[in-house]
């Protein structure tokens, strides 16, 4: 049986849980990942640790290996080495038994099946109450995806990530696409979520990442550097200055 039931069965309404049975967060750990193409290094030195309760950014340039490593977490990226434990556990694929969530660039939701369909297999019940009464939802829960715009078949992809029944979440940007005011809104319920559930988060947005973000990971040269301040965004070189 899953944690997650688990703390359902267990849910007290007045007791403010942040975890499972109040037991200790898990911790998903990422490292010594090796992923080349035609023998061009991507990653070769990459250490990512993100705990149920906390929002983890990840900055980079583009095609410094950000979708690959959210990837390879997930499972559908095979590198030639890689580490992926939930609190020791090895983990070979992250979307088995739903341990794993992840939001890719491109659209993926199946066509020709009812959104209410898909809702009801994917979403976590402890946020059912938060994504059914959400606008997307109660506009498009009786239609299929083939009814919706670009940017609110995003919104609805998005949705279903964060509320879903995974233990952690991964997010390759969910601020593109979509209006500010909808990426304020997207801010909110990543934060909400990451209450019980461990978040990463990545996008151009750099600001968004910031501002949603408990810790910052940044992704140079096949590395991964912790940013313990915002300046360290120019010292190595991934935007030209700080507001
Ligand atoms: N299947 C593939 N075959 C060959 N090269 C690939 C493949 N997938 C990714 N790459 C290369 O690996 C590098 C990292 O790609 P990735 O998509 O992970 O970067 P990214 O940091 O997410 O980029 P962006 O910010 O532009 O989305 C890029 O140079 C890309 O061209």
């Amino acid at each position: 049986m899953s944690i997650c039931l688990r703390f359902y069965r267990f849910h007290h309404p007045f007791i403010l849980i942040n975890h499972p049975l109040n037991l200790e967060p898990l911790i998903l750990k990422t490292d010594s990942v090796q992923l080349e193409f035609g023998g061009r290094k991507i990653l070769q030195d990459v250490y990512l640790e993100c705990k149920q309760g906390e929002v983890l950014g990840i900055l980079g340039r583009n095609g410094c290996g950000k979708s690959s490593l959210l990837r390879i977490i997930f499972g559908t990226l095979r590198p030639a080495y890689k580490h992926v434990s939930i609190n020791g556990e090895y983990i070979k694929k992250g979307y088995k038994n739903m341990r794993v969530a992840y939001l890719p660039q491109h659209n993926y939701l199946p066509k020709g099946i009812k959104i209410k369909k898909l809702a009801a297999t994917i979403i976590d019940d402890r946020f059912w109450g938060d994504f059914s009464t959400h606008p997307i939802y109660e506009k498009y829960a009786e239609k299929t995806i083939a009814d919706l715009s670009g940017g609110e078949l995003r919104q609805l992809e998005t949705l279903m990530v964060i509320y879903s029944k995974a233990d952690f979440i991964l997010l390759d940007e969910p601020f593109t696409h979509i209006s500010p005011i909808q990426a304020e809104a997207f801010k909110e319920i990543i934060r909400k979520c990451a209450k019980i559930k461990g978040i990463i988060v990545t996008d151009h947005q750099y600001y968004n990442i910031l501002d949603v973000s408990d810790r910052i990971i940044l992704i140079t040269d096949g590395y991964t550097r912790p940013i313990r301040n915002n300046d360290e965004l120019v010292t190595y070189g991934y935007v030209s200055h700080i507001n």
